[in-house]
């Protein structure tokens, strides 16, 4: 089984990219590129990352009417991305309609609250319901209008993974125990994470950020061998 582990290549730079991307190669199940890079590099960038042979996230988070975002995952074919981010508030129609344009083999997963939320920025935005109550509306919605999974943190995706036992579930906000958690607010370990049911887990400056980010993949890799089975729990 490939490893659940996807380094989030979150840099403007191309050079820096493909360069990271080579050093972690044998610790990981693939790469994410976002919007970030996107912005910085456009299609042609990510065609280059994808060239070195890694499964390719392409997070680019879509969020619009049915038809612009619908046109716009018809446009990303040609990358083959093996999973797309879409925002599960974008509602039943556009979530629809992304999974229809995308490619056969992509994932499309909607993105449900984001990890950098807690509870009283919900409120902020008009959302009286907690992350949790949120996440559960919000993956009902995306596996009734046809998505593989959702992107979720850890705190939830035991509780999601129960609701649908066959969907996919993508959780970033993962730390190592001790190191740096900066701007993710739900937060968990990458053994934690994988025991509660995720499917993939994103880790960007944990490895992007350390002096040596091989030995950093190398590390967190090695601590989902020694993960316990899934113990998923409502
Ligand atoms: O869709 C995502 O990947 C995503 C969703 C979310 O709720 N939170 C979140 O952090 N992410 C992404 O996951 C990555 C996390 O990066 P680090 O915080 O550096 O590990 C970033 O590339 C984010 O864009």
């Amino acid at each position: 089984m490939s490893s659940p582990l996807f380094v989030a290549i979150d840099t403007p730079a191309l050079d820096q990219a493909l360069a990271l991307a080579s050093a972690v190669t044998a610790h990981v199940g693939g790469v994410k590129l976002g919007l970030e890079f996107f912005a910085a590099n456009g299609p042609a960038g990510v065609a280059r990352v994808a060239a070195m042979g890694l499964p390719v996230f392409l997070d680019l988070k879509l969020h619009d009417i049915p038809n612009t975002v619908g046109k716009a995952v018809a446009a990303l074919t040609p990358l083959k991305p093996a999973v797309l981010t879409v925002h599960a508030a974008g509602g039943r129609a556009m979530l629809a309609a992304a999974k229809a344009a995308a490619p056969a083999g992509c994932k499309v997963v909607a993105v449900t609250v984001l990890t950098s939320l807690d509870s009283t920025d919900l409120a902020e935005v008009g959302v009286s319901a907690s992350p949790a109550e949120q996440v559960a509306r919000l993956a009902d919605l995306a596996r009734s209008a046809g998505c593989d999974g959702i992107v979720c943190s850890g705190e939830e995706v035991a509780a999601a993974a129960v609701r649908w036992p066959e969907g996919y579930f993508v959780v970033p906000g993962i730390r190592p125990a001790g190191s740096d958690v900066g701007d993710q607010k739900r937060v968990l370990t990458p053994p934690e994470a994988l025991a509660r049911g995720a499917s993939m887990l994103v880790v960007g400056r944990p490895i992007t950020a350390a002096s040596d980010p091989a030995e950093a993949a190398r590390s967190i890799a090695a601590s989902l061998d020694a993960a316990p089975a899934l113990t998923a729990t409502a």
